[in-house]
């Protein structure tokens, strides 16, 4: 074994950041949902570290649960003033290990008691000194102390369990964490708010209001055969394409949330390298006139007019028999295929250039670039843009362009001013909406209104699957376990 350890390895209770996989077993737990659960319960009570593995001025470790309060009292050192705190308070104290009498950390303690917080139920919060062994000693206090290391998100599990908030905006909570650009920031915080939650409820009042239409007409004309229904089939048309509209704002919510591939590549020398570094402001990447210069892709996020990019700097094709070489090659194809914008980076000042083989130019999610406009006396008449790094001019229009053609990419949706970001908000939104075509459909068809009415239930459904409303395990499960552990 080895008996060194770095000093920065997270503890066994911590999963050193978000993502994080914890697998804690329930033993007989309160409702239907919970006993299915595997790896959530309330019945006890929870620690994480909230902040993240490594030095810091302050670090938060958060406690949750029925006597989350009475067993922080048996490591603090005041605890007759943690009892004493009414709905919520802050008390200064230490932190001690009651069998050595060990002083551990000195400590802001925050007090929340049941029905207030963020879990709704009592909760103990430690500011503790952002040591790595001082963490990592008041994590061991804890879990000696009875407290369980919490599953990924399971405070905000605890929150929507103790009805705190309803799954728009416990997934909220996770894309604000997790946002990458101000705006994905800004549209995370407004479904947090709950803007997301009420509209959601508006397009429910909406198809109950056509439901009771409905079943109206299914109680008091049984007997009557034919003519008019009666179905309200342009409401249910307009309430769909609503619905498909605030679904298509996924798109998006995906660029400015998770952002998008922006992969420089070219042929050898054309100047990419170059390029990277001028787009960061940073030498990052190895600059030289030796063809194939770049090997190894390098990758760096970074913002392109409000959207964040994960932006690539990849080998130049060529033919080569350099087997490392080919391999770097190799790489530059793969990021390719992945990529939502293909800078093409071609050098102006040359002829023949040695990528045409690899690059089909009709693909459209290329951007053709002629650099090095700085060595020709007046620029060939191609199509694409002409720009010098070296002069640093066209720079600005290949960002403009970069941003005009991803932007391109997100569909209009209508005066929809909401916008989400989650798979599963877009796909129940969908459904809900299909549901009510379906519904106008078999209308038109002379279908039996009670059939059609079932379509309508199904709708509701839905939207109560998005809000939590209705659910089950998996989709609770599915959507908490890609928290970070201790949100
Ligand atoms: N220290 C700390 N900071 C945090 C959190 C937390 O849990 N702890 N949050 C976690 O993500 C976010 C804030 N979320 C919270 C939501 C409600 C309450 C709360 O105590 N509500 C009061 C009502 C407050 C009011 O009336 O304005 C209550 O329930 O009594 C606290 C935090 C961000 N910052
Ligand atoms: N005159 C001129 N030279 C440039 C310009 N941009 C880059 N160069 C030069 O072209 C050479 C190649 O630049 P790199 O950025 O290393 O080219 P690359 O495309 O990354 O090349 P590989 O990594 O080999 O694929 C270097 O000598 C740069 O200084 C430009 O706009 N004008
Ligand atoms: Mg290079």
């Amino acid at each position: 074994m080895n008996p060194v350890r770095p000093m920065d390895e997270a503890p066994q209770w911590s999963n050193g950041g978000c993502n994080g996989s914890w697998k804690v077993y329930a033993h007989g737990v309160s409702s239907d949902i919970l006993a299915m659960m595997e790896n959530y319960r309330t019945d006890d009570d929870i620690f994480a570290l909230a902040t993240p593995w490594g030095e810091s001025a302050l670090a938060v470790v958060r406690t949750s649960g029925p006597r989350a309060v009475e067993k922080s009292c048996l490591m603090f050192s005041r605890p007759g003033a943690l009892r004493a705190v009414g709905t919520a308070g802050l008390v200064h104290g230490f932190l001690m290990d009651r069998l050595t009498g060990e002083k551990v950390d000195e400590v802001m303690a925050s007090v929340y008691r049941e029905g207030h917080g963020y879990t709704g139920e009592e909760a103990v919060e430690f500011s503790c000194h952002g040591s790595l062994d001082g963490i990592k000693r008041i994590l061991r206090l804890c879990a000696d102390t009875g407290f369980r290391p919490a599953s990924p998100g399971e405070f905000t599990f605890r929150a929507f369990i103790h009805g705190r908030m309803d799954l728009t905006k416990a997934e909220a909570v996770q894309e604000l964490v997790s946002a990458r650009s101000s705006r994905a920031r800004v549209m995370a915080l407004d479904r947090l708010g709950g803007a997301l939650f009420s509209r959601i409820e508006q397009f429910k009042q909406q198809v109950l209001t056509i439901l009771s239409g409905i079943e109206v007409q299914l109680d008091y004309a049984e007997d009557e055969i034919g003519g008019d229904t009666g179905f309200p089939v342009g409401e249910s048309i307009a309430t769909a394409t609503a619905l498909e509209n605030l679904a298509a704002s996924w798109h998006a919510g995906q660029l400015y949330g998770s952002g998008a591939r922006v992969v420089l590549a070219g042929a050898t020398n054309a100047g990419k390298s170059s390029l990277f570094n001028l787009l960061l402001k940073d030498e990052r990447a190895i600059v030289s006139d030796i063809h194939g210069t770049t090997r190894d892709y390098l990758e760096v996020e970074a913002e392109i007019d409000g959207i964040p990019v994960r932006l690539y700097d990849t080998a130049g094709l060529r033919e080569s028999a350099d087997t490392i070489e080919g391999e770097g090659m190799r790489r530059t194809m793969h990021l390719m295929e992945q990529a939502d914008i293909i800078v093409l980076v071609k050098d102006g000042s040359v002829e023949k250039q040695s990528q045409e083989e690899y690059i089909h130019e009709d693909d459209n999610r290329l951007i053709v670039v002629h650099n090095k406009s700085d060595l020709r006396s007046k620029p060939l008449e191609l199509s694409g843009l002409w720009i010098s790094v070296k002069k640093g001019e066209g720079i600005s229009a290949l960002v403009e362009a970069i941003a005009l053609r991803l932007r391109s990419r997100v569909p209009e949706n209508g005066d929809e001013a909401l916008v989400i970001e989650s798979n599963r908000q877009r796909d129940g939104l969908y459904a809900a909406a299909q549901a009510l075509r379906r519904a106008a459909a078999m209308d038109a068809s002379g279908v039996p209104l009670d059939i059609v009415a079932a379509e309508l239930h199904a709708a509701l459904r839905s939207l109560g699957e998005l809000t939590g409303e209705v659910t089950s395990e998996d989709v609770l499960e599915r959507i908490f376990s890609g928290f970070c552990v201790g949100k």
